[in-house]
This record gives structure tokens, C-alpha cells and sequence, in this order.
């Protein structure tokens, strides 16, 4: 499994306590900045990230800004981007066995880094389901043609 990681400057500090995580769990990834709390815009960093994962060079991608709002509906105007913004372990389940997620965004100003971790564990786990959410998911790409 291959990671592209990215975060605006309201994320950094949760990007890099979820880059010790993938650390821990020897999950490769690539790092897409920012680094500091100089302001970016978060499309600058959604954009790169999601091209990235669409491709088909990384298998998922993390996206972390202020709310986790911004960068995720940028990420999403990606075609083949299917990015989902969980605070709550239920959702990240639920976000790769329904809707196959392959973008999981959080926000640093949302929650504390040990929930982002349980969240990021259980997304990178989680199989997608398919079946009837196979069907559901071809008509998202449907909207995109
Ligand atoms: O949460 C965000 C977008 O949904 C981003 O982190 C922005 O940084 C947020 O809009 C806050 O912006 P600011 O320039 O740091 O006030």
C-alpha cells in the first residue's frame, strides 16, 4: 500500500503525528507538503494528492486542513476521487466498505491526533464491500462523464 499525504497550514501538526502512525504501521508514503504554518491554499495541495491517487500512482490518499471540508470538496473535483471526511471511526468503516473511499480528509482543528489515528487504522484496513455499492459507486463515475 502506497500513501500520498498532503496538508494546508491548518493541518501540519496532524499530518505529521498521522505521518508516525503510517510509520508504525510500515505503510510507504509520500509526503505532498505543506510544511509549516505559512498560509497555502488548500486546492494547491488537494490538487497534487488527488491527480496523484486518480493516476493510479499511490492507492490512497490522506488530506488533512483546518475542518477537513475545504481540501476534501477540492479532492473531489478530481475525476476518479471519491474523498470522505470522517471524525468518527463509524464513518471511516463505513467510507471504504460502502463508498470505497481512496481520499480519507480530517481536520486538525476538528479533532485530537489519537482519534485521527484509530480513524486512519481502520480506513487503511477496511475493505471495500462491493455488491450492491459496486452499483452505487459506478453511478458516482457516471456523474463524472
Ligand atoms: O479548513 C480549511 C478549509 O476548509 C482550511 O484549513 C483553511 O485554512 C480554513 O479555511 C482557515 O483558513 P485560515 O486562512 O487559516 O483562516
Amino acid at each position: 500500500m502506497k500513501v500520498a499525504i498532503g496538508a494546508d497550514h491548518g493541518g501540519v501538526h496532524l499530518k505529521a503525528s498521522i505521518k508516525a502512525v503510517l510509520d508504525e504501521l510500515n505503510v510507504a508514503y509520500t509526503d505532498f507538503g505543506t510544511d509549516s504554518e505559512a498560509s497555502v491554499d488548500y486546492p494547491d495541495i488537494a490538487g497534487p494528492v488527488a491527480k496523484a491517487v486518480a493516476a493510479g500512482e499511490y492507492d490512497r490518499g490522506i488530506l488533512i486542513c483546518g475542518t477537513g471540508i475545504g481540501i476534501g470538496i477540492a479532492a473531489n473535483k478530481v475525476a476518479g476521487i471519491r474523498a470522505a471526511l470522517c471524525h468518527d471511526t463509524f464513518s471511516a468503516h463505513a467510507s471504504r466498505e460502502h463508498n470505497n473511499a481512496n481520499i480519507l480528509t480530517m481536520g486538525e482543528r476538528v479533532i485530537g491526533p489519537g482519534l485521527a489515528a484509530d480513524i486512519v487504522k481502520i480506513w487503511l484496513t477496511t475493505e471495500f464491500e462491493g455488491g450492491r455499492h459496486e452499483r452505487r459507486v459506478a453511478k458516482i463515475a457516471e456523474l463524472e462523464a
